[in-house]
């Protein structure tokens, strides 16, 4: 698969039946490469909260994060589907990564927008994970687009990258934003929260530095909302079409 080339959208129980690599070992717990790759999942979120009557176009504000490395990408991260479920697991990194004021945002299956499954030889070639993550995190990471990692042997690790859509109300969106210095990864893994420029400042934004696809789930969220920006400002990459429609609540 060369740059450009998506791989395809996946729902959470196809997603969910790629192995995690725990069955793909033998008895001497080596990896056995003939089962395929070994998966990590990966989920993040995209909140958003509808503004009042009357505010510009589009009428909704939506969170990203800057990260640790200099990248915009949505909250979550890494999640061991041995000890928790997807929702759980993107629920602690919320609570990492967000601080207290993100415990009250419960996330459900039908929050999830779609998966995407990522091996190495999927990678593109930009961008940069660079070393922070652990031996386990590495496997992800050589897999990912926009790891700028060396490559491995491509075939036996992959990430499965889950994207989630939650409404909240302004209020808990306001709550996060204050709350969101006392979260334990403030100032470590994340440098800030931001709402993303959706007026005319979306084009600017859009050419700033995004983790793995998450400039895609940006653009294919918007159009999901119901709102397309025009042509010239999300033109680039084409959105992510989330072949779904009306986030629910
Ligand atoms: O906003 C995002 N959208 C899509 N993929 C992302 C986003 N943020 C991180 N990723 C990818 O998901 C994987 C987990 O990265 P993350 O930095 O969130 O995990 P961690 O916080 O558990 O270390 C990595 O392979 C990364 O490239």
């Amino acid at each position: 698969m060369g740059d450009g080339e998506e791989p395809p959208l996946l729902s959470r129980s196809e997603a969910l039946s790629l192995s995690s690599g725990t069955g793909n070992r033998n008895r001497a717990g080596k990896r056995n490469k003939a089962a395929g790759p070994r998966w990590r999942h990966a989920c993040h979120v995209l909140l958003y909260a509808p503004l009042p009557t009357g505010s510009p176009q589009p009428p909704f504000a939506i969170l990203m994060q800057l990260r640790f490395d200099g990248l915009f990408g949505f909250p979550g991260g890494f999640v061991d589907l041995r000890k928790e479920s997807l929702e759980a697991g993107l629920s602690r990194e919320l609570r990492e990564e967000l601080g207290p004021a993100a415990a009250g945002i419960e996330l459900r299956p039908c929050h999830h927008r779609g998966a995407k499954a990522w091996t190495g030889s999927g990678r593109k070639k930009s961008g940069s994970d660079v070393g922070r993550l652990s031996s386990e995190d590495q496997v992800g990471a050589e897999a990912q687009p926009g790891s700028g990692r060396k490559e491995q042997s491509g075939s036996d690790v992959g990430v499965v990258t889950h994207f989630y859509i939650r409404r909240v109300s302004l209020e808990e969106l306001g709550e996060i934003e204050r709350g969101e210095k006392e979260a334990p990864e403030h100032g470590l893994e994340v440098q800030g929260l931001i709402r993303v420029p959706l007026g005319g400042g979306l084009p600017t934004f859009l050419q700033q530095g995004f983790i793995g696809d998450a400039r895609a789930q940006l653009l294919g969220a918007l159009h999901d909302m119901g709102w397309d920006p025009p042509q010239d400002m999300g033109s680039r990459n084409p959105p992510h079409d989330m072949g779904l429609s009306d986030p629910p609540p």
